[in-house]
């Protein structure tokens, strides 16, 4: 059985028969609603940072529903293009579209209703400047990373990634309507971070990619430079993160960005001193999953600080 990758879909029986994942299942892998998931709390811990969160609740809820939705509709945008992709991929070819399960206008109406929720929810309930930034996160994500860039340049995830670091942004400026220096560090620090989430990953999969035509950077530049690249955005992600902690002067913040942060980097180091194989292959698995639990940790540290110690100069 096709036990490498990350398999959205793993519903082998004992038998090893796969069983047909259920139509409310492949409507949440089609929206990639684990990845959501983190942008959503990304989002808010931006509103709880922002100023009288609390008393803007309705605009805070609002908000992140408008968030999840928009982002659910990224996904589906993103398999609607990619279903033949999706197929060369052992991570991703038990897909929905990918095995045929849901049609293409079956999904092209998904995306449709999600963003057309997406659209009203934050509309009313927010303001247009949330609005234009969670659009400009489906769209980046959706059409510009999906359709431009991932298929032409191997920095495709760099500029990709700004869409998915615009939810701190987005969850702030529900609660104030305007933009500030604190959710803009954050966008910087999911900016930097996001190479570092994903690269690892591409390098276990490179021979995928390569097969699927995706110029990913193992794959055009080799693993030896993809690990270098690791290192540095790695190291660049552990500086951006110490930024909040000077501008909330929130120190407990600060160490455990400081510690979890020479983690990252000293994993990167681990890494790039590896010879290449299965070994550096499972290491290089490792470093991704911890990246997703460093942002978590990053993001949670933050909302404790502000609890505890109330920010009151914000
Ligand atoms: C262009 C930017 C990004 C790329 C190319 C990327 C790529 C990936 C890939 C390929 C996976 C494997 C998951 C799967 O098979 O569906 C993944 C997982 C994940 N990513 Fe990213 N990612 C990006 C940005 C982000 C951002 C901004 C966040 C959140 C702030 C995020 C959070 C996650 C999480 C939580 C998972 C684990 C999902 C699971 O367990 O199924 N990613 N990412
Ligand atoms: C603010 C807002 C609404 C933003 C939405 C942005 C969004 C959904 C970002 C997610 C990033 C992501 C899952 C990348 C996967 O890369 P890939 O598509 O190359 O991976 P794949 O090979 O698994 O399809």
């Amino acid at each position: 059985m096709l036990k490498e990758g990350l398999n959205t879909n793993s519903l082998d029986d004992l038998s090893g028969q796969r069983l047909r994942p259920s139509l409310l299942s492949d409507l949440w892998v089609l929206a990639k609603a684990r990845v959501v998931s983190l942008l959503v709390f990304t989002a808010a811990v931006g509103e709880i940072l922002a100023p009288n969160a609390l008393i803007h609740w309705e605009s805070a809820v609002a908000g992140l529903v408008g968030i999840a939705l928009a982002g659910g509709a990224g996904g589906v945008l993103n398999q609607i293009v990619e279903p033949a992709l999706d197929q060369h991929m052992r991570r991703t070819l038990h897909r929905p579209l990918a095995e045929g399960r849901i049609s293409r206008p079956g999904a092209i109406l998904y995306a449709a209703i999600l963003m057309g929720a997406a659209i009203a929810i934050l509309a009313w309930g927010t303001n247009p400047l949330t609005l234009v930034l969670t659009l400009v996160g489906t769209v980046g994500y959706g059409v510009v990373y999906t359709l431009y860039l991932k298929p032409s340049t191997p920095w495709n995830i760099v500029w990709g990634g700004l869409a998915g670091a615009l939810p701190p942004l987005i969850g702030w400026s529900a609660i104030t309507g305007s933009l500030a220096a604190l959710p803009l560090v954050l966008v910087l620090l999911v900016f930097v971070w996001t190479p570092a989430h994903f690269w690892p990953l591409a390098i276990c999969c490179r021979q995928d990619y390569a097969k699927a035509c995706i110029p990913m950077l193992p794959v055009t530049h080799g693993v030896d430079r993809t690990r270098k690249e690791i290192l540095n955005y790695a190291i660049l992600t552990w500086i951006v993160s110490l930024v909040p902690a000077f501008l909330t002067g929130d120190w407990v913040y600060g160490a455990i960005a400081a510690l979890s942060g020479a983690w990252f980097v000293w994993m990167a180091l681990h890494l790039k001193a590896l010879p290449e194989g299965q070994e550096m292959d499972r290491y290089a698995r490792r470093m991704f999953a911890y990246s997703i639990s460093y942002l978590f940790l990053l993001f949670t540290a933050l909302i404790l600080g502000k609890l505890v110690m109330g920010y009151g100069f914000f």
